[in-house]
């Protein structure tokens, strides 16, 4: 809640406009279908149905928008207010994406990562508004090791202090458009959001996510993402 007694809410940017290279298929990875409907559907639908989030810029390769939109209005994805094209790399497409929302709060997400729920977006907004930034992660299972140019071990990093990263990850916007100006001015680009506020010195909170909110990259990662459908239908979960 806020000082005012109303709900707290965040806006989220969700990036679509890769070209998904690893993946290799023709139709980019975000359109393939699940289930019958657009990986970028289901994971619309997730933030659609959580009340936390108030409103959503949706992000795509610019041959996409006239479709996404379509999708936007047969889906009935109503918080959706903008279908805008994207950049030449995620980050670009995540700027463009927060120069059009008010929020004073936001979500920025992966938008092929469809299995991402409520719960799960509801836990990084309150991580971060309990402590200014947060990101979902889970912790690494297998023993990870540093390799030098010549495919030699050079060193084996402590595992407790290893996670892998997720989205959503969560910000206030005005902070987070700063961290994407300083980093376009340096030149730099991260592999994720909290890279650019970390760089500038933010503590980011570690969320625990679930090791089902798969990013689908690769070929395989589209088998594991039907088995996990499958399961949560079983289960009558539905992404919820
Ligand atoms: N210029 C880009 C690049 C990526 N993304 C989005 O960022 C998310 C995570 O990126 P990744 O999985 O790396 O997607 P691709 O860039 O499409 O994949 P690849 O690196 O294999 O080409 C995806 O939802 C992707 O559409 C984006 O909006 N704009
Ligand atoms: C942001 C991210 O999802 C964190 O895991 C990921 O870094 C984005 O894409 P990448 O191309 O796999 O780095």
């Amino acid at each position: 809640m806020t000082d005012k007694g109303t709900m707290r809410q965040a806006g989220a940017v969700i990036v679509a406009a890769g070209r998904g290279t690893r993946m290799g298929t023709a139709e980019s990875k975000q359109y393939l279908l699940l289930d019958g409907k657009p990986i970028i559907v289901h994971t619309l639908e997730v933030f659609q149905r959580e009340p936390l989030v108030s409103e959503i810029v949706l992000v795509t390769g610019e041959q996409d928008v006239e479709r996404c939109r379509q999708w936007v209005s047969s889906y009935g994805l109503d918080k959706v207010t903008k279908v805008i094209p994207g950049g030449s790399e995620r980050q670009d497409s995540v700027y463009k994406g927060l120069q059009q929302l008010t929020a004073e709060w936001v979500l920025v997400h992966d938008g092929v990562r469809p299995f991402v729920t409520g719960a799960l977006i509801h836990a990084c907004c309150e991580g971060a508004w309990e402590s200014g930034a947060s990101v979902l992660a889970v912790p690494v299972k297998d023993t990870v090791k540093v390799v030098d140019g010549e495919g030699y071990v050079s060193a084996t990093p402590d595992r407790r202090s290893l996670w892998a990263i997720q989205t959503p990850q969560a910000f206030r916007r005005l902070e987070l458009m700063e961290a994407h100006e300083d980093a376009r001015k340096d030149g730099f680009i991260g592999t994720d959001d909290s890279m650019l506020v970390e760089r500038r010195g933010t503590r980011v909170k570690i969320v625990e996510g679930d090791y089902t909110n798969i990013k689908i990259t690769t070929p395989e990662d589209l088998d594991f993402a039907a088995w996990i459908r499958s399961g949560r239908q079983k289960q009558g979960e539905d992404n919820r």
